[in-house]
């Protein structure tokens, strides 16, 4: 008997008619367009009127750039589809398969230490099996805060995760919790008197844990010169709690030295990722930002819904979740919740090869990042090459490996893991090249999802209705403009590398998944038709100066 699937796809047809149709249109328009131009240009110089000539060239230029990323942009619209999972059909816990998380934060001082907790709380009260899910924290700016903060949340965990299995909480981040203005996560409990107390109970707690928080002073100046420090919480730190199954919570900052780059987001990342390999080496990572935290709990069971259909299993590397935003002003004058991108375009990129990586809240197969090391055979010195000196680390590259550092107690020693998080490490190997996130671009999401392509691998976009993971958008015009550089700088960068959607991008996967990839590269160039839009045919305009044909 054929067991019934975990997910299922639809292609929105109707969507697909009107974008299509609309598509010639536009495209005929365009070609009329483009013949009225030319006609122009190619007509003799003695008849041609020569203070035309400027302002055409300047519109006709703005009309290429714009018809160009017109065509890139129909890639998204040309078969986008949608999807539903069935976690019901998941199998039995003990069957399914562990998942690391990786929260990554750098600046104490920006990224307030309690809303970091906040996102470490949510994450290890996952409706997951706990001994199968393991918590790593990376904090980019050695910060005692954020340690003292992360030795703090284990201990709140211990009250907080047991309420939250027992009333079946949706949203597992405290600080959302308790300052929802409604009790409208209280459910079926909310008029039962047990949970009324046991919220109370709660509650109390956290206004200790945030008091231990905000009253911790460790003032350090600021420093780029510091060893690593890798801490695991250990179990042994409440006796007033019954015996509460703990997710494993681990806290790594890695060395820092001046006179090496670190590579910022993607860095910290390949740190963990190494890290992890020797103590965790789950098959699945999730990725969070520190300002994303999980909104809801079921994320990790929807995203196995992807990843254990045999069907699609072998080639998918990961399943990413839309970026949903908590803060969002009533006008949103910038559009910081990114429309276009979290439902039209991942919805169309979903119906070609997937999505590319969003930066956070995606579940990523820990294999798929490490290049094509199947391909270099087990020869050790090449491993070595790629992947740098550990064995430990090399050993974990087998699947079937178990760290004695989780199993054991060998917590106190963690000589490999400081070994792999040191500045040295990555020196002569292929992280952050072949191996890992991209550290070619600032926009190492992007493209590291853009090299995974390349290499064969596939995503999926899972948009559930209640949003997965909630995040903090950039809400003015100051940080707005300061991101908008940094990401469309990067993403155009990637456009006229190496990288080349268009070049090298092309020749490794399919043709609309290619035009999907160069748009993202290439919008930027909207600036050009921009300016001249906005001023050309005003002038012309009002000096008489005909640009467009006469209708009448
Ligand atoms: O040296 C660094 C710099 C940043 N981060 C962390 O990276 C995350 C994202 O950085 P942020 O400054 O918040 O950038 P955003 O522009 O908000 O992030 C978006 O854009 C980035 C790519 O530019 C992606 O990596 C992010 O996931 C995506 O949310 C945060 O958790 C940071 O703490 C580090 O760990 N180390
Ligand atoms: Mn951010």
């Amino acid at each position: 008997m054929e067991t019934l699937p975990l997910n299922t796809i639809y292609v929105q047809n109707l969507l697909v008619i009107i974008n299509r149709l609309h598509m010639l249109l536009h495209s005929t328009a365009l070609a009329f367009l483009f013949y009225y131009r030319l006609c122009f240009f190619f007509q003799p110089s003695e008849t041609r009127e020569s203070h035309l000539l400027l302002p055409w060239l300047l519109v006709f230029a703005s009309e290429i750039i714009l018809s160009f990323i017109w065509i890139l942009d129909q890639a998204f619209r040309w078969r986008p589809v949608s999807r539903s999972v069935f976690p019901e059909r998941l199998p039995e816990d003990h069957k399914l398969p562990a998942i690391d998380v990786f929260i990554c934060t750098a600046d104490a001082t920006k990224e307030p230490t309690l809303d970091v907790m906040n996102t470490v709380l949510s994450a290890m009260a996952l409706d997951y099996p706990p001994q199968k899910l393991h918590v790593y924290v990376s904090d980019d700016g050695g910060s005692p805060l954020i340690l003292h903060g992360v030795r703090e949340a284990w201990k709140f965990a211990r009250w907080w995760l047991p309420f939250c299995r027992r009333h079946k909480i949706k949203n597992r981040c405290p600080k959302a919790y308790f300052s929802a203005l409604k009790d409208n996560d209280d459910g079926d409990f909310a008029r039962s008197s047990v949970y009324m107390e046991d919220k109370q109970k709660i509650k109390e707690k956290y206004e200790a844990f945030k008091e231990e928080i905000k009253t911790f002073r460790k003032d350090r100046t600021f420093s780029r010169d510091y060893p690593s420090v890798i801490e695991v919480m250990q179990e042994t730190i409440i006796d007033d709690v019954d015996d509460v199954k703990m997710p494993l919570l681990v806290y790594v900052s890695r060395e820092k030295k001046p006179s090496h780059p670190h590579h910022f987001k993607a860095g910290a990342l390949n740190v963990l990722l190494r890290v992890s390999s020797v103590m965790s080496n789950s098959p699945y990572i999730l990725v969070l930002d520190c300002d994303m935290f999980c909104n809801d709990p079921t994320s990790a069971r929807y995203a196995m819904c992807f990843h254990l259909d045999p069907k699609i299993s072998s080639s998918l590397a990961f399943v990413q979740f839309p970026q949903k935003f908590h803060n969002i002003s009533k006008n949103d004058i910038y559009d910081s919740q990114l429309r276009s991108i979290f439902t039209l375009q991942w919805q169309g990129m979903d119906g070609l090869m997937g999505p590319v990586i969003s930066g956070t809240g995606f579940y990523i197969k820990r294999v798929s990042l490490f290049g094509n090391f199947a391909r270099k055979g087990t020869d050790l010195l090449q491993l070595k090459e790629y992947f740098g000196s550990s064995n430990e680390f090399i050993r974990s590259l087998n699947q079937n490996y178990t760290s004695d550092l989780v199993s054991g107690q060998k917590y106190a020693l963690l000589e490999e893991p400081h070994f792999l998080a040191s500045c040295n490490y990555e020196i002569g190997t292929k992280w952050g090249q072949e191996v890992g996130f991209s550290y070619v671009s600032v926009v190492e999401d992007y493209l590291t999802g853009f090299i995974l392509n390349c290499n064969g691998w596939t995503s999926v976009f899972c948009e559930p209705s209640r949003p997965q993971f909630l995040g903090s958008a950039t809400t003015n015009l100051n940080d707005v403009l300061i991101q908008g550089t940094r990401w469309y700088s990067g993403l155009f960068e990637n456009g006229i590398n190496r990288f080349c959607p268009l070049t090298y991008g092309l020749s490794k996967m399919p043709l609309l998944q290619s035009l999907c990839l160069a748009w993202l590269t290439y919008f930027p160039l909207y600036c050009f038709p921009l300016w001249c839009f906005a001023t050309i045919p005003q002038l012309c305009l009002l000096n008489g100066i005909p640009l467009y044909p006469k209708l009448f």
